[in-house]
């Protein structure tokens, strides 16, 4: 064990009321807005297939040309009440907005940059407008912010001279601020999602990122912050060097899930952040460059967060003009469509202690002890779906979600063990089957095989 000074600020997992509400979201849409959707990947006629919110450095264009976008930048088709009530219609409890990317361009009226919204001809409050109207239709927002700053003289990747020190130390200060400003200006935000925060120079700053995010967290109460904005006095990201998580839920799983099997990342808080795209963020002209990923498969990546204890924030990239592909809006609806009929098995749920089996994913509601989710992805080919629950659990009735009134025929194996027969669903859609128990689901207690 070292010592670490400047490690974890708040006891792990947080119980208190912001934390238990962020935890029930579950389902969040993760907006990537800036400079970056203009242009969407294409650059001088030929398109680049790498991400298009990097097409900066990806097209090698210098900081002048790339900033003097910003004077070109007016969203006419914005409306963030409709964007609001596509996020509500897909079933997402929260959304996170880039307030400011990697290219250092800000979407609310900054008083510490004229690199803003408001030197632009669109000109108004766009980030307030977005809050307001997502806060109207009962979404959280959280905010997103990257720390790497391409646009800011002062922003260095490493810091090898005084001459660096000295700039980092205004681009910390800058950062301060304008955190700071955006809790003033926009009180009834519930996180900050950092980003950018991989280089050196931000490894060898744990202690400012401590002090930082005490900081923060006294102007805000309830504040919820990723472990991606942490370093600790040796440059150890996310966990500590002693591996105890920073900030207040692990932030690591970005384009990627943990093994479904996995049982530890059942301990933290986490959330998966996910493309449509293989890795598009910001909006990019050309879709046909990779898979687009089905509503299948981002209604399975969110039921297997829940399982596992983790929230999963969905991507959306808005064009330049500010309305969202077509391809985009068809996919909200979809999910939408499967939220409307089966969201009890998301909200307020999560990792229901047992065993993952091949038909799918356990997810069990965090205030009920005797009813367990099964959301199934895998019809097996007898219709007998295996379910192996703790020592002691007795089964009162299993029954699909769609039908709760006709219980299904079980057949009890050994103790704890079961079938349940689910010959005649229909649905070509993922589907849930409700196990009610008996008695209390000792989920604390898992009986070690003897072997
Ligand atoms: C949440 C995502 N994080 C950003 C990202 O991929 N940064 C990693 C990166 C930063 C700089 C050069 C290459 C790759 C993406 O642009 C999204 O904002």
């Amino acid at each position: 064990e070292k010592e670490v000074k400047y490690g974890q600020i708040t006891e792990l997992p947080r119980q208190d009321d912001a934390m238990k509400k962020w935890r029930s979201n579950r389902f969040g849409q993760f907006i990537h807005w800036g400079l970056y959707a203009i242009p969407g990947g294409v650059w001088k006629g030929k398109t680049y297939e790498y991400a298009a919110e990097f097409l900066k450095s990806s097209a090698g264009i210098s900081t002048a040309t790339w900033d003097s976008l910003q004077y070109q930048f007016n969203p006419i088709k914005f409306n963030a009440m409709a964007w609001a009530k596509m996020a509500k219609a897909m079933g997402v409890k929260y959304a996170t907005i880039t307030t400011k990317h990697h290219e250092g361009f800000c979407l609310w009226p900054s008083e510490y940059t004229d690199f803003d919204i408001e030197n632009t001809p669109y000109g108004k409050d766009l980030l307030g407008e977005f809050i307001e109207a997502y806060n109207a239709e009962g979404i959280d927002v959280s905010l997103y912010y990257s720390v790497l700053d391409w646009h800011h003289p002062d922003w260095r990747y490493k810091l090898n001279s005084e001459e660096d020190k000295e700039a980092f130390e205004r681009l910390k200060i800058f950062t301060k601020n304008q955190l700071l400003e955006l809790l003033d200006r926009y009180p009834t935000v519930k996180g900050l999602w950092f980003d950018g925060t991989w280089d050196q120079c931000w490894k060898d700053n744990g202690q400012f990122s401590y002090e930082l995010e005490k900081k923060l967290k006294e102007k805000h109460p309830g504040l919820v912050v990723n472990s991606r904005m942490r370093a600790d006095e040796y440059g150890s990201r996310h966990f500590d060097s002693n591996g105890v998580l920073m900030g207040d839920y692990e932030s690591g799983y970005e384009r990627r899930l943990p093994n479904p099997w996995d049982i530890e990342v059942t301990k933290n808080d986490w959330e998966c952040c996910m493309t449509i795209p293989e890795n598009q963020w910001g909006y990019h002209k050309d879709w046909t460059l990779t898979h687009i990923k089905t509503a299948n498969e981002l209604i399975e990546m969110l039921v297997q967060c829940t399982s596992q204890n983790g929230n999963f924030l969905l991507n959306f990239g808005p064009t330049g003009e500010g309305d969202f592909r077509e391809e985009e809006v068809k996919l909200a609806k979809e999910i939408g469509d499967w939220m409307d009929d089966n969201s009890s098995a998301i909200y307020n749920c999560g990792y229901a202690g047992l065993k993952k089996q091949g038909w799918g994913y356990f997810t069990q509601n965090n205030d009920s002890e005797t009813t367990i989710n099964m959301v199934v992805f895998n019809k097996p080919i007898n219709g007998k779906y295996r379910v192996k629950l703790n020592k002691g659990s007795v089964i009162k009735k299993a029954y699909l979600l769609s039908k709760p009134d006709k219980a299904l025929d079980l057949e009890e194996i050994s103790n704890g063990e079961y079938f349940i027969e689910a010959k005649k669903v229909k649905t070509k859609d993922p589907f849930v089957i409700i196990i009610e128990l008996e008695n209390k689901d000792s989920k604390k207690f898992h009986q070690k095989a003897l072997t």
